[in-house]
C-alpha cells in the first residue's frame, strides 16, 4: 500500500499565502511588508530569516519546561520563521509545494537508511 501523503490541497493556508506572496513581488513597498522585503532584496530576506531562526530556538528553550504562554510564544516564533522562509522561496521563484514534494519524496525513508546510501 502506498502510504506517501498527497500534497495537493492539504495545506490551503499555504496555497493561499503563496499566491499572496507571488502577487506582492511587484506591489508597492510602502503598502506591503512582503513587497518591502522583495524590494530590499535577498540579503534583507536572509537577515530576517536568520533573526527568526534565532528567536525560534530561544523560544524553544523557554518552552521546554515552560508555561502555556511560553509554548504559544514558540508557535508564534515558528510561524514567523515559516513565513520568512516562504518569502525567501517566493523571492527565488520557488514555493511551499516544492518543499512538500521533497518531504513527500523522503516520506518513509529512514534518515539512517538514506544516509547509508550516500557516496562515502
Ligand atoms: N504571515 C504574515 C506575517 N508573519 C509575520 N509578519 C510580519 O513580519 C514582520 C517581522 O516581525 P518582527 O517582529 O521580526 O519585525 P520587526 O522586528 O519589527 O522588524 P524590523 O523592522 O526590526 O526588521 C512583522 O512586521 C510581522 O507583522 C507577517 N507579515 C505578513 N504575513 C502574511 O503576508 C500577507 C501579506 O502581508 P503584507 O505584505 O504586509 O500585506 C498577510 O496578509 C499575511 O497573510
Amino acid at each position: 500500500m502506498d502510504t506517501t501523503p498527497s500534497t495537493p490541497n492539504n495545506a490551503p493556508v499555504l496555497d493561499a499565502l503563496a499566491d499572496v506572496l507571488r502577487k506582492r513581488r511587484h506591489a508597492s513597498p510602502d503598502d506591503s511588508y512582503v513587497a518591502s522585503l522583495h524590494y530590499k532584496g535577498l540579503n534583507k530576506i536572509l537577515e530576517k530569516l536568520g533573526e527568526e531562526a534565532t528567536e525560534t530556538l530561544l523560544a524553544a528553550k523557554d518552552a521546554e519546561h515552560g508555561s502555556f504562554d511560553e509554548r504559544q510564544a514558540l508557535v508564534a516564533e515558528t510561524a514567523d520563521l515559516w513565513f520568512h522562509s516562504l518569502v525567501m522561496l517566493s523571492h527565488l521563484d520557488l514555493d511551499h509545494q516544492d518543499v512538500l514534494n521533497e518531504l513527500a519524496r523522503r516520506f518513509g525513508i529512514s534518515g539512517h537508511d538514506e544516509k547509508a546510501t550516500r557516496p562515502q
